[in-house]
């Protein structure tokens, strides 16, 4: 499965955490993610990230449009409700195309949970059959 990682910079942190605790189910996956969002997995974790530009320099766009293109099966994407940000129009495009596309996608860590132990559990293998008719 293609996993999209990003995380708002108060979320970081928490996204790291989130990552080392999930390393061994992540492992098995390939994962891309937003620049400094992947940056820091990766030196935390050791797992391969395929990284984008970072958020505000489009990096959530190009996300986006491997969603568009059915190419996430997953988007873990830890926001930050509190702080505006510029780019917030691009970040709401991505999350539209996850309904678009009926992308499992979230957007805090307690989903998350619940989304990762679904993809072990092969909760989400639909995914393979959806791509296998593209
Ligand atoms: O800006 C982001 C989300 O919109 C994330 O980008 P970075 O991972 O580069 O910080």
């Amino acid at each position: 499965m293609n996993i999209g990682l990003i995380a708002h910079d108060s979320k970081k942190e928490l996204m790291v955490q989130f990552c080392i605790a999930y390393c061994g189910i992540m492992s098995h996956h390939n994962l891309c993610s937003t620049g400094t969002t992947g940056k820091l997995i990766a030196e935390a974790t050791g797992l391969n990230i395929k990284r984008f530009l970072s958020g505000s320099q489009g990096g959530d766009q190009q996300i986006a449009s491997l969603i568009a293109c059915n190419e996430i099966d997953l988007l873990l994407f830890f926001r930050d409700p509190l702080t505006p940000k510029a780019h917030e129009p691009n970040e709401t495009t991505l999350l539209r195309l996850c309904d678009v596309h009926n992308i499992p996608m979230a957007t805090n860590i307690a989903t998350a949970e619940v989304l990762i132990h679904g993809l072990e559990r092969g909760d989400l293998d639909w995914r393979m059959i959806v791509n296998q008719g593209l």
